[in-house]
């Protein structure tokens, strides 16, 4: 099976976050591909990466990056490919510096941003199951039975107080 999605971030510190997005793929059955690529640290690197994502097959990227996240933007700059931009916490400034540099695109070249952190991170992934799955009936189902599942654990446990105090 062809890698469908690229996940990408800007330094091997931010796996703790992106992690929840492979988590998510992996869940689903989507084939991704993961690497650090850094578009101050290897500017290179990140214009070769986006310039054949589409070529190579790839039909979205995940971009993680946390403080001055220009990642996910200037992926989106030199790929037609969706990006979603995922900020990651930053120690600083709790990663509202990271969501900053990546929502406020300029109009012409947009990159979708996410929520800081775990959150942002797994709901990266399941809107690029979201939009593989209008073509894709297997990611369609995958992700119907995700979305079953949660609704289900809510619903089979609605009691809010932790086990040991039912
Ligand atoms: N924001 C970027 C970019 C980029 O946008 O190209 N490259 C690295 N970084 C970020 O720097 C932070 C600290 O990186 P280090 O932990 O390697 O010092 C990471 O969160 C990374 O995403």
């Amino acid at each position: 099976m062809s890698v469908r999605v690229g996940v990408i971030m800007g330094s091997k510190s931010d796996w703790s976050t992106l992690c929840h997005t492979v988590e998510t793929l992996e869940k689903l059955g989507i084939e991704h591909e993961t690497k650090v690529v850094s578009a101050h640290r290897t500017p290179d690197l990140l214009f070769e990466y986006a310039e054949t994502a589409a070529d190579r097959g790839l039909e979205v990227i995940i971009a993680g990056a946390g403080g001055a996240a220009h990642l996910p933007g200037m992926c989106a700059a030199k790929t037609r490919l969706p990006v979603l931009g995922v900020p990651v916490k930053s120690s600083t400034l709790s990663g509202v510096d990271s969501l900053l540099s990546i929502v406020q695109m300029p109009a012409g070249i947009p990159t979708a941003t996410l929520a800081i952190g775990r959150a942002g991170a797994i709901n990266a992934a399941l809107l690029a199951a979201a939009m593989l799955a209008n073509h894709d009936e297997r990611i369609r189902e995958a992700l119907e039975a995700y979305r079953a599942e949660q609704t289900r654990k809510v619903l089979d446990n609605p009691d809010p107080r932790p086990e040991d105090q039912e």
